[in-house]
């Protein structure tokens, strides 16, 4: 036997009501319910209530609220029933309104609305909705009675939120059943008082109503029918990868309910707990689904917590002082004077030095609660004691529960891992007891990036994401757009790692989206964007909140780099190719790589020295396990390493240049590879990553060229200076050539000093084994001491330094949790 409910919006429409037949009548449940409880129709219960305070107040126009109320009950009668029924029912329902207005006209007259009337006005709704689906359901094949179920439900007289007396319901629905053989469609909601008057159950008392029923006739199980799929692993508003929970403990149902989730209002739980009648959330939009049982049963779970929810406004009250070291009750107290104001406490904490204690309630009640504790300690106040209580607002709590939490370890770990990553700071923590719940209060406009951090690492099996940034897609972030396209597929199934690209822009257009942008299509997003403000873009990065974001500059640009400080104090990790951060003043390198390392909050920059090649990585590698770099000796620059492994006089120095921009290897203004300045940049990015605080004019840089292409205005006029020079060039290869040596642009860090300069290798030279855009260092450390370490390789090109910054960005992913 089962009990169904069906809330407001499952009745409040032809098409919900329609949705109810079918679900009456499909084989599952025809002849297996024995009671449906229903609500008011949506929106009855608030006209209600707002139709009656308006009456209290003088206000005539509640006449018209209720006109309209009785229309649209008459409006779904007629277009279900047909005489005599239609007729039967319109009468019903003109006599309630009839009773209706003449007790509104009389709160209209005495200018008075107590709580002992208010109730008997809104028991209207549910007498309404019930009486009219007997009638719809009797007409549509399915016999039904209407009973008002406050012949039955009996409860004390605490109008509002009234208590039911189980023993004596259980008995009277008992009974009255057995006269009654159909199918009994109950309202919900609505009781009455030993003394006869009517009450209600409080908030979420429909579904008491249904439990109600459910315990007293035993039922198989109670459905409470509502417009999701049933209770969600977080709210699915706010988290998108947020699924449906198969089956949950009544003790966890409850805590995630308190917490926020909506589906159910704690109490109505249990009068099923107590009887261990099974509950069900059912989706009448989607009858076929499962839903989610709640039962008592404990069932086991792949995962370590159930759910996690939230409270999105909360405010904090902290009470402190020496007065309550050591004093035993004073907890009573403060509890006691909060209890005495009926007001309700959200989540306590307690220091273990007794100094402190605060909690949080709802923010309307943050005033009363502060003056409640103000008056029961006014003379501990007074002696200074204890200190006036503070209030913090604009604050949320979120609740990660789960039974599951009390035999496993590391939960809170994981829990404090995914928020501190995202730069969540945590306010307070509270765990309780029963190990069922661990909250934490955190700032209110972190809640959803929290939920979505928090349920990322214990749902999502492992599969990491990250929501990326980009600015700059031209050469190199152009191509690791592809890159991130071709790959999308294998990194998700393989590596369970997924990059969403959030938000991109070029030095023009910017666009968003956090449901993330195809890869593919940027250059057609970009030309539809807005314009383009690093400013803005950053804000836009911020206000998203979104839990694992990661911010790539793939430009050449001194502004961006400029903003890496404030986006690592954001909490949001940077990937960059750029040069510029790393090698301008020596006390912003430190800034953000020390903020990083102290934050734990990555800051990669792989690709700046020797595009893909592991050289960054190598270099930390060994000072992290205690070696020492002597000296290194390097080719850093690919392009100047392209045009002196080519330089053998069968093509001029200039257009091997020009050949080298056309590959892809140079920088946007091949001046700044030809000047040297992109070598010394990397030099000093070596040399500062082996602990030398070097400034860039601290690097010697033997110039290449000749004074006039420096003077050069711009990168044409340059190539044309370049070609005049074209014949010294050759001059010095030829030179070269003849003792049996070769050009090359070493860089020599040692001794706290780097320095570049032009040089003639003999044949035997490692230098002289590179081809192409090869790059090489290497390393003498105190362990490669005889034998120098040597990471060699192609040192620029778009493939490589793009897959390497690709790899940064993989790299994030795997510090997520
Ligand atoms: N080409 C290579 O082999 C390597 C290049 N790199 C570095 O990669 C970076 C990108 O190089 P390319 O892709 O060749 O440059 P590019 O000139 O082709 O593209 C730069 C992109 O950044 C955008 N941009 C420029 N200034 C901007 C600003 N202030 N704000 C926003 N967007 C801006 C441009 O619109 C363009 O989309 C450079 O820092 C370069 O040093 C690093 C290693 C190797
Ligand atoms: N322009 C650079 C590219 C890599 O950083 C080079 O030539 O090495
Ligand atoms: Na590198």
């Amino acid at each position: 036997m089962l009990v169904l409910k069906f809330g407001g919006t499952s009745v409040g429409s032809r098409d919900a009501i329609g949705r109810i037949i079918a679900i009456l009548n499909d084989p599952e449940h025809f002849s297996n319910v024995r009671v449906v409880v229903v609500s008011a129709l949506s929106g009855v219960t608030d006209g209600l209530a707002a139709a009656a305070k308006k009456a209290a107040a003088g206000d005539g126009t509640y006449k018209e609220i209720l006109t309209a109320m009785e229309s649209r009950h008459r409006e779904i009668a007629e277009a279900f029933l047909k005489s005599p029924r239609l007729n039967q029912s319109n009468s019903f329902t003109a006599a309630l309104f009839g009773d209706l207005n003449r007790i509104m006209d009389g709160v209209n007259i005495l200018g008075e609305l107590s709580p002992r009337i208010l109730d008997s006005i809104m028991s209207f709704g549910e007498r309404l909705s019930a009486c009219l689906l007997s009638h719809i359901l009797c007409e549509s094949g399915v016999p039904a009675d209407y009973l008002d179920a406050r012949m039955v439900i009996k409860t004390d007289s605490n109008y509002g939120a009234a208590r039911y007396f189980p023993d004596e319901t259980y008995t009277n629905i008992r009974s009255l059943l057995e006269t009654r053989p159909l199918l009994q469609i109950a309202t919900g909601f609505i009781a009455a008082s030993s003394d006869g008057n009517t009450t209600t159950l409080g908030r979420g008392g429909s579904d008491l109503s249904a439990a109600i029923f459910g315990a007293a006739i035993g039922a198989g199980e109670v459905e409470i029918w509502t417009d999701v799929d049933g209770i969600m692993t977080a709210d699915p508003r706010q988290v998108t990868n947020a699924f449906r929970i198969d089956t949950i403990s009544y003790v966890e149902a409850m805590e995630l309910s308190h917490f926020g989730a909506k589906v159910l209002h704690p109490p109505t739980i249990r009068p099923s707990l107590e009887k261990g009648i099974p509950i069900r959330i059912r989706n009448t939009f989607n009858p076929k689904g499962p839903g989610t049982r709640i039962t008592d049963e404990s069932v086991p779970s792949p995962y370590a917590i159930r759910g996690v929810s939230s409270i999105g406004d909360i405010a904090l009250i902290r009470v402190q002082g020496s007065g309550m070291v050591g004093v035993s009750g004073f907890s009573s107290r403060l509890f006691g004077a909060l209890a005495r104001k009926k007001l309700s406490v959200i989540l306590i904490t307690q220091a273990s030095s007794e100094y402190s204690i605060c909690f949080a309630v709802l923010p309307e009640f943050a005033l009363t609660a502060a003056a409640a504790i103000e008056e029961e300690f006014e003379r501990e106040i007074a002696a200074a004691t204890i200190e006036h209580p503070i209030t913090e607002r604009d604050l949320a709590i979120i609740a990660v529960v789960g039974s599951r939490m009390k035999s496993t370890s590391g939960i809170s770990g994981k829990v404090f891992h995914a928020l501190g990553r995202n730069g969540i700071s945590v306010v307070a923590i509270a765990q309780g007891s029963s190990e069922l719940n661990i909250s934490a209060v955190i700032r209110k406009e972190d809640e959803a990036k929290a939920l979505n951090a928090v349920h990322e690492a214990f749902f999502l099996a492992g599969v990491r994401s990250v929501n990326l940034f980009l600015v700059g897609i031209g050469l190199i972030g152009g191509t690791l757009l592809k890159q991130l396209e071709h790959q999308k597929e294998v990194l998700a199934d393989q590596h369970k790692i997924r990059v969403n690209l959030v938000g991109v822009a070029n030095s023009r257009k910017m666009a968003f989206d956090s449901r993330g942008l195809n890869p593919g299509d940027t250059g057609k997003i970009l030309e539809d964007g807005e314009a383009f403000d690093l400013g803005v873009f950053m804000e836009r990065m911020r206000s998203f909140n979104l839990p694992n974001s990661a911010f790539c500059d793939c430009t050449a640009s001194d502004m961006v780099p400029a903003a890496y400080a404030e986006i690592l104090r954001s909490a949001i990790p940077v990937v960059t190719p750029n040069k510029r951060a790393n090698s301008g003043p020596y006390d912003y390198y430190r800034l953000i790589t020390d903020y990083s390392k102290d934050r734990g909050i990555p800051y990669l920059y792989e690709t700046t020295v020797c595009a893909g090649l592991p050289v960054i990585s190598t270099l930390r590698d060994l000072s992290l396990s205690g070696d020492r770099v002597r000296r290194i000796e390097a080719v850093l620059s690919g392009t100047l390493s392209f045009i002196f492994n080519n330089f053998d006089g069968s093509v001029p120095f200039s257009a091997l240049v020009r050949e080298a921009k056309a590959k892809g290897y140079t920088e946007p203004d091949p001046r700044d590879d030809l000047n040297a300045m992109d070598a010394a940049r990397k030099a000093l990015i070596l040399a500062r990553e082996c602990g030398m605080p070097l400034e860039f004019d601290n690097v010697v840089i033997e110039p290449i060229l000749p004074p006039a292409c420096f003077d050069a205005p711009d990168i044409e006029s340059f190539f044309r200076e370049l070609e005049k020079a074209d014949g010294a060039f050759e001059k010095r290869r030829a030179a070269a050539a003849a003792a049996g040596r070769e050009l090359r642009y070493v860089a020599l860090i040692e001794e706290g000093s780097a320095r570049l300069a032009l040089r003639e290798e003999p044949a035997e030279s490692p230098f002289r084994s590179l081809v192409d855009s090869d790059n090489i260092v290497v390393v003498a450390t105190d362990r490669y001491s005889d034998l120098p370490l040597v990471v060699k390789g192609p040192g620029a090109g778009a493939a490589v330094t793009a897959g390497g910054v690709f790899a940064d960005i993989v790299r994030i992913a795997r510090t997520l949790v």
